[in-house]
């Protein structure tokens, strides 16, 4: 079933340029999917599209059965917390919370009751290895640990899209890998994942990659039964042929 469906998905911000021609993508329940390209190609446009932050100029965008294009703004923020959880590349936390709180907010935010947040939070925190740090606050702990308290927020709601924009850029290369080994558990639990990174390695960790360019999905590689190693070759790969004059063609 196809969690998020985009048909012929245009955009521009002015007449003269459009950043998005021809998006077509569908994602199903369960996917890992990884975005990448060029800076400036329009990776993050489209993920502000998909997260309801910013509407198509044309085309179809359904997420969860819902058409993005009929949201109005008003219900935008409500639907952000129902149906999507987000991590940033610079988590986003608030200083004046504590970690606790800062998880809790989306949830407090939908006037969940504080049982239900706690019974969720503790599942949660022992996978994410940060019971100690839920007392503390966003600038008592290191980059890392705080990413980590990112994703508790992000998933709290258990959202049935989580979506993350860059979420290893301000990592050093050991939280990177704990970061995405995180990502890896959480989907093999059932997690739907879509992230945009300029990292081949980050990508490396997912099922299927996007390329984007111009534009246009311009190649997307899955990882099938390829190891790691082998999928991480053919994404580096793809992204030398992504930047070389003449592509993929
Ligand atoms: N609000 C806006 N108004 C006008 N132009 C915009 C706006 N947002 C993005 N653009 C333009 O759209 C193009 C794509 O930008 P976008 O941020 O989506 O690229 P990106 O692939 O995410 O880049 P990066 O990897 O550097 O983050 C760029 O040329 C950018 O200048």
């Amino acid at each position: 079933m196809a969690i998020l469906t985009l048909k012929h998905v245009t955009k521009s911000f002015n007449k003269q340029t459009k950043v998005l021609k021809d998006i077509n993508l569908e994602v199903e329940k369960g996917e890992y999917v990884a975005i990448m390209g060029e800076s400036g190609a329009g990776k993050s446009t489209l993920l502000n599209i998909i997260a309801t932050l910013d509407k198509a100029t044309s085309g179809e965008v359904s997420l969860t059965g819902f058409d993005l294009n009929k949201l109005k703004e008003s219900e935008a923020a409500k639907f952000r917390r129902q149906h999507l959880g987000f991590v940033f590349q610079h988590f986003n936390l608030l200083d004046t919370l504590s970690n606790r709180d800062n998880i809790y907010l989306p949830m407090v935010l939908n006037k969940e009751k504080h049982q239900e947040m706690a019974q969720r939070l503790e599942p949660l925190a022992s996978q994410l290895e940060i019971e100690s740090l839920l007392d503390r606050y966003p600038y008592e702990i290191s980059g890392g640990q705080a990413q980590r308290i990112a994703v508790a927020r992000a998933l709290i709601t258990k959202p049935e899209l989580l979506l993350a924009d860059e979420p290893t850029g301000a990592l050093d290369s050991q939280n990177t890998k704990r970061l995405l080994d995180l990502f890896t558990k959480v989907n093999q639990a059932g997690q739907t994942i879509l992230m945009v990174t300029h990292s081949a390695l980050a990508a490396s960790y997912s099922k299927r990659t996007l390329f984007i360019k111009d534009g246009l999905i311009y190649h997307e590689l899955y990882r099938g039964d390829s190891s790691q190693q082998e999928y991480l070759q053919k994404i580096s790969a793809g992204l030398t042929a992504l930047t070389s004059e003449g592509g993929l063609n």
